[in-house]
């Protein structure tokens, strides 16, 4: 890609005023604004000229989560530090529809030989006068099954992020990624951050509720998604990342929705779809 298109982006206009605009590099949505209000964070010191995955917006990870032992690509994996194909954008009165498009032949050989699978994968991002819809395609064009993960490494922006609550993972068990990865339940009817978090949520249900502290709320519902994770890097990590600002932890929160937990088995020639809709309530 040229440089001067490096930090493309296309942006989304609902009639209502609503607007979004998504990255081709990563398709990672960067802004998503109802109502005047940017409810999606993305670093002041974020890079957007393609050298490193977009620190904040929509991210998605895949096909890994994290890292793994045995395959050898970047932390989250490749779909979010590459260019994708855009697809064009379709206008109906209810919403309107962007899709983007990612192919094997489309990334790296060394991404291709850690990870040897013939794939196809489309989203599509929705923009309506309250919600952001954003769906996955995943064909695999393999005629042997392949494993993978996926999550939507989503970013929101708050005001201060103590006064945030997310409801709904009450009982859920949960890694505690900041607790040697230990195995807990959470017992809390709403979950607050005041220190570093960084849980991997197993099985929770589609709808749960990002009350944002300002007395607006976001709700988060998954589709074909088994998991929610929750994160906040806080000081120490936030000095240590390059790409973000020191005090900036206090203004984001990730809930983040995927299938991390377990691996996702896709057939040869099978399609795999899933998604999230994010809606201020
Ligand atoms: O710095 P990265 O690769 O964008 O990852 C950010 C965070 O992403 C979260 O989803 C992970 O649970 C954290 O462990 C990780 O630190």
């Amino acid at each position: 890609m040229p440089a001067h298109e490096s930090n493309k982006v296309i942006a989304l206009e609902h009639p209502s005023g609503s607007k979004a605009e998504i990255a081709l590099f990563g398709a990672t949505v960067t802004s998503w604004i109802v109502d005047d209000i940017d409810h999606i964070f993305v670093s002041k010191d974020a890079k957007r000229d393609g050298s490193k995955a977009i620190r904040g917006g929509i991210p998605i990870c895949f096909p890994i989560f994290g890292t793994k032992e045995k395959i050898a690509l970047p932390q989250h994996g490749f779909a979010r530090n590459n260019y994708w194909e855009y697809l064009g954008i379709v206008n109906d009165n209810d919403e309107v529809t962007v899709r983007f498009g990612l192919k094997d032949t489309q990334i790296p050989q060394e991404a291709r030989n850690a990870w040897p699978h013939s794939f196809r994968l489309t989203y599509t991002v929705s923009l309506t006068e309250k919600s952001l819809k954003s769906v996955c395609h995943l064909k695999n064009e393999d005629e042997d099954t392949f494993e993978f993960n996926t999550l939507l490494h989503t970013y929101f922006r708050v005001t201060d992020v103590t006064r945030t609550q997310v409801q709904g993972l009450t009982n859920c068990e949960y890694i505690d990624k900041v607790n040697a990865g230990a195995k807990l339940v959470e017992e809390n009817e709403k979950v607050t951050i005041d220190g570093e978090v960084d849980r991997v949520y197993k099985k929770v249900q589609d709808k749960i509720l990002l009350e944002v502290g300002d007395g607006s709320s976001i709700q988060i519902e998954k589709n074909n998604l088994k998991d929610t994770v929750v994160w906040n890097p806080w000081v120490e990590k936030a000095q240590a990342m390059g790409d973000f600002g020191n005090e900036e932890y206090k203004n984001m929160i990730c809930v983040e929705a995927g299938s991390v937990a377990d691996w996702v088995v896709l057939a040869g020639g099978q399609t795999w779809t899933a998604g999230q809709t994010l809606t201020v309530v």
